[in-house]
């Protein structure tokens, strides 16, 4: 290295690092720059001191190190520690190179290794600090960002979705729930939001905070699945919501609850209007059904008992009374003993009567159990005590625009007999189990098999009830007091029951005719129907063969016989009958001499002495 020397002190200054020119000969600092003499803590001129005091005991070292610059022009070692004036050790790297066209010299630069680590240090601490940084910075925007994704997915969500935390207080909102509820996030936020959407029930009654399955997500870590309660809007309306309320932690911390909703509103309306329409339909249903049923009935029976058969004073009286009462709304109570025709004057008045076009309800009080007889007539809704299992309507709603027939009204409990009468009184009806009453328009006739003294003295009919529907009492009379009508019904009954049994028709004859007048009838014309029925099977030929009671044979002597007018009169209808029936042929196998088991002359003579013509059996 050549050196100027006169700018050896300035480029000495300028250099960045401790150096200095040593002169070995002398051992002596020739010159060195600020960085050295605060280095070696010596003046900022050159030191006066040997160099070799910087040395101390690290002398040979610097021996062995000069040797290496001499040898190879230049070198550097980490093994020479110096001294400073002031008495420190100093660890330090020196490079030396020798100084061109000065003999002994050299220019030694000195690093400070522990200032040179310490560089290094902060150097690796800003490395790390500035890394740190942009770590920190990611994360930051990471979370930014998983936020406003948050948001977008909170606020695109169709369900309202809010947050409370472990004091009740809102925490967020998403924009679903505002618009559903009216309120803002300004009105919620920070706020108690159990007492501004959810304070009261839907019938007026307050919420306690404390009982709201919300309420208790977030104290008692519950998950609750609410589905049907309501929030209130801010304009005071409710809105029907189910909700799923979480709780929700932080740092496994209970941080409170997040609730998420949906509006039901229109789906309940939609759900009440189906239920009231499904109602109506299946009480449509079951007036249909049940007044079909009864329509049907009704044309069975007029088939088979197509009028009121019988020509005797009593039968007469009976058709002018049902005639008189027929047109008006009056009630009737028809007594007589079993069998007797009760139901079918019941049916005649009906079928005569304005109310013709709506059903008569025909309600048999003797056959229906004791605890089913007011749910029977009154009817009863879904869920009434007994364990309805749908609503269904009573006779008496049934009867609405018709007739009610209280069949057999004394075998009604008597209970039963008083809310009746209150209801056909009313004029109104309320089923089992519901609160509404219903104006109901009905026709009553009853029927009793009591006599009206009986009924007075027996206590088996409400006086109340008694008087409410004796108001036009008609009186069927028992078969045995009218046997000049046995001819005719037992011929009518007798047709009816070959056809249906498909069995060729027969003929009374005299002999049965007697016979069966003879007897006293106990079940009147049911009984009489059932043995024209036996009858009908067990007779093999045409020739009828009747089987009746023993009280027949017993009463027969007594009290069974006819005057001559009654007989001829027997013979006569006998006689038309049997013509009716073989279309007025007399002759032949299947003509009416053959089946009277006479001879065809002695049938004409009869026909010319009863002057039966034409017009009377066609
Ligand atoms: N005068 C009549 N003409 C034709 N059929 C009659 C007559 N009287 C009764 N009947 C028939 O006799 C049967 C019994 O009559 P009905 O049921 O009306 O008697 P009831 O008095 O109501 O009996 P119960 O008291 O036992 O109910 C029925 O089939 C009915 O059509």
């Amino acid at each position: 290295m050549t050196i100027d020397l006169l700018h050896t002190d300035s480029l000495l200054q300028a250099f960045p690092d401790a150096a200095l020119v040593l002169d070995l000969s002398r051992d002596r600092v020739v010159r060195w720059n600020r960085h050295a003499a605060d280095l070696l803590a010596g003046s900022p001129d050159a030191p006066a001191l040997p160099f070799s005091s910087y040395l101390g005991s690290a002398l040979p070292q610097f021996v062995v190190f000069i040797d290496e610059v001499d040898y190879r022009g230049e070198g550097w070692s980490r093994d020479v520690a110096l001294r400073s004036e002031d008495g420190r050790t100093l660890r330090c790297e020196i490079r030396a190179a020798p100084v061109a066209g000065k003999q002994g010299w050299i220019i030694l630069t000195l690093t400070d290794l522990s200032a040179l680590e310490r560089r290094a240090e902060l150097a690796a601490l800003a490395e790390t600090f500035r890394a740190g940084l942009l770590e920190w910075k990611r994360t930051e925007s990471f979370f930014a960002e998983l936020e406003r994704q948050n948001q977008l997915i909170l606020n695109a969500a169709g369900e309202g979705i809010y947050g409370v935390n472990a004091e009740g207080k809102t925490t967020f909102v998403n924009r679903a729930a505002q618009e559903m509820l009216g309120w803002t996030t300004e009105d919620l936020l920070g706020n108690d939001i159990h007492s501004i959407i959810h304070h009261h029930h839907l019938n007026g009654e307050v919420y306690p905070s404390q009982q709201c399955p919300i309420y208790r997500s977030f104290r008692f870590e519950q998950v609750n699945r609410i589905e049907d309660e309501v929030f209130w809007r801010k304009d005071g309306k409710p809105i029907r919501v189910e909700y799923v309320s979480t709780p929700i932690y932080d740092q496994r911390v209970l941080a409170g609850a997040v609730v998420i909703f949906r509006d039901i509103t229109e789906r309940k309306e939609n759900e009440r209007k189906l239920r009231d329409a499904l109602a109506q339909v299946a009480a449509l249903r079951d007036r249909l059904e049940e007044e079909n049923a009864y329509l049907q009935e009704a044309i069975t029976s007029e088939r088979a008992h197509h009028a009121i058969i019988g020509t005797s004073p009593a039968i007469k009286q009976i058709l002018m009374r049902i005639d008189l009462v027929a047109g008006t709304d009056a009630t009737v109570l028809i007594s007589g003993e079993t069998g007797t025709g009760k139901s079918l004057v019941a049916t005649e008045i009906h079928k005569t009567s304005p109310r013709a076009r709506r059903p008569l309800i025909h309600f048999k009080c003797s056959s229906v159990a004791r605890e089913e007889v007011e749910a029977e007539l009154f009817g009863q809704v879904r869920g009434a005590p007994g364990g309805a299992s749908r609503d269904k309507a009573g006779k008496l709603e049934l009867a609405h625009g018709g007739t009610l027939f209280l069949d057999d009204v004394e075998e009604l409990p008597l209970e039963i007999q008083g809310k009746l009468l209150a209801s056909l009184q009313n004029k109104t009806v309320k089923r089992l189990g519901d609160t509404r009453e219903k104006p109901v328009d009905i026709r009553v006739i009853a029927s009793t098999s009591l006599t009206d003294a009986q009924a007075r003295r027996g206590h088996r009919i409400r006086d109340d009830l008694y008087l409410f529907l004796n108001v036009f009492p008609i009186t069927c009379v028992p078969l045995r007091e009218r046997p000049e009508d046995i001819p005719l019904l037992a011929d009518h009954l007798l047709k009816i029951v070959c056809r249906r049994l498909n069995r060729p028709v027969r003929v009374l004859t005299e002999r049965v005719v007697l016979q069966l007048q003879a007897y006293d009838w106990p079940g009147n014309l049911r009984e009489l129907h059932n043995v024209m029925e036996r009858a009908a099977i067990v007779s093999r030929d045409t020739k009828l063969v009747i089987e009746l009671g023993e009280t027949a044979s017993s009463l027969q002597a007594h009290t069974a016989f006819l005057t001559e007018a009654q007989m001829q009169e027997l013979s006569r209808r006998n006689l038309v009958a049997v013509l009716r029936e073989t279309g007025g042929r007399v002759s032949g196998d299947a003509g009416a001499a053959a089946l009277l088991g006479v001879k065809p002359t002695t049938l004409y003579s009869r026909v010319k002495a009863f002057g039966i013509s034409d017009t009377d059996w066609t």
